[in-house]
């Protein structure tokens, strides 16, 4: 029986010691159902059944393994038993690699006004018609399961930031219940997977007995949540600094909600090997393109007549075929097509990170300086 203490000070320093910049950082390949995922992966998030702007074979085109799907919005509207019976999620939007999706805790306290958290579950109501619906770990993994998810996540509740020792506790502490009810109501079968999320906010002892928790009930991988949320790059570094290390090695590491290349670059560097991140596509509809050269927001006037591609070499089809100048008009008149050649880029060049921070891991090279 493991005794939970803080770990005391110069342990601390031993951890951040140990943590040696590469050293943790690994590529390998998950195996599933639908195909393989590289990792470290980035993986693109369909909201609403569809990658925002995107054809399912668009996405494939830019090295993305595998999408999210969302609990949330699809049990709400079409309702999770309509796409079981159409055939499940894969088939209802022509995505055959591999899904996961999230446990609609995430976004039920992020979108619906009015909601209960008691020990069942969540009971809130929807915020397209306001008619009453109940989150559970029961309920989120059978839903789950009915849109045919490769990876399944368990129902947990993302601690906010900040939070006391005391609230972290006791919301780490209902997540372990909930995710041990996750886990029995898991149907688990060959080549899917059910992730556990550990939480426990910025204090190292919560989130060692939240990892130990859930070590216990042997999910296929581990997700970090409870981050990305407000703490900011330093203090979200200061967990990753150690809590990677409480998960099992051979299992895959998950960081939710994250995030912009620097924050991938050094999640990878402390042991992460999967992420998500709305940042490609929202701030791509918005007019934000990630360059090598930095972010490029294209509204700006100084684009209007420049007829250079956003990167020379970059093989998308905003690159290939048009201008700053032309997406600077798309975008300025809200052209569809602005969005959708904005959001390609934006996804190939995370996937293009990832594939080169792949390789310089594979040859056991340094991976600072790319972003
Ligand atoms: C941004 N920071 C952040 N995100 C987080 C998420 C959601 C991950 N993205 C899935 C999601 C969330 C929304 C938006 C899209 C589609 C769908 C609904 C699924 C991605 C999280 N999800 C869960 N279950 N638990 C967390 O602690 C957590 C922490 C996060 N911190
Ligand atoms: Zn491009």
């Amino acid at each position: 029986e493991v005794s939970i203490t803080k770990f005391p000070a110069d342990e601390r320093k031993i951890i951040a010691k140990a943590h040696d910049k590469y050293k943790k950082a690994r590529a390998g390949i998950i195996n599933t159902r639908h195909g393989q995922i590289h990792t470290p992966a980035f993986m693109p998030v369909g909201t609403k059944g569809t990658v925002k702007a995107m054809l399912p074979e668009s996405v494939q085109t830019t090295g993305a393994d595998i999408i999210l799907g969302n609990t949330y919005h699809l049990m709400l509207q079409p309702g999770a038993k309509r796409v079981f019976k159409l055939g499940g999620l894969h088939k209802f939007m022509n995505w055959s690699k591999p899904l996961l999706t999230d446990s609609g805790g995430f976004q039920v306290m992020s979108l619906s006004k009015l909601r209960k958290i008691t020990e069942e579950g969540v009971i809130f109501n929807s915020h397209i018609d306001g008619s009453k619906f109940m989150l559970s770990p029961e309920s989120s993994t059978e839903i789950q399961y009915l849109l045919g998810s490769t990876i399944t996540m368990a129902f947990d509740e993302c601690t906010p930031y900040p939070s006391t020792y005391e609230q972290a506790k006791s919301s780490m502490e209902l997540t372990s219940r909930w995710a041990k009810r996750s886990r029995k109501a898991f149907y688990s079968r060959d080549g899917y997977g059910q992730f556990g999320i550990i939480q426990g906010s910025i204090y190292n002892d919560l989130r060692l007995k939240s990892a130990l928790d859930l070590i216990e009930l042997d999910f296929e991988g581990y997700a970090i949540g409870g981050l990305a949320v407000g703490e900011g790059q330093e203090l979200m570094f200061k967990v990753l600094d150690y809590a990677p290390d409480l998960l099992p090695i051979n299992k895959p590491r998950y960081l939710m909600g994250v995030g912009k290349p620097a924050d991938i670059i050094g999640a990878v560097q402390r042991g992460i090997d999967m992420f998500d991140c709305v940042i490609p596509t929202r701030s791509g509809r918005n007019g934000q393109a990630f360059t090598k050269y930095g972010v490029v927001n294209i509204r700006n006037s100084k684009y209007k007549e420049d007829n250079t591609p956003l990167e020379e070499d970059c093989l998308c089809p905003a690159c290939k075929n048009y201008t700053k100048a032309y997406l600077h008009y798309l975008v300025k008149v809200k052209e569809i097509l602005g969005a959708m050649l904005m959001t390609w880029h934006n996804l190939m060049y995370f996937q293009k990170l990832m594939l080169r921070i792949r390789e310089y891991i594979a040859q056991g090279k340094d991976f600072d300086f790319i972003s």
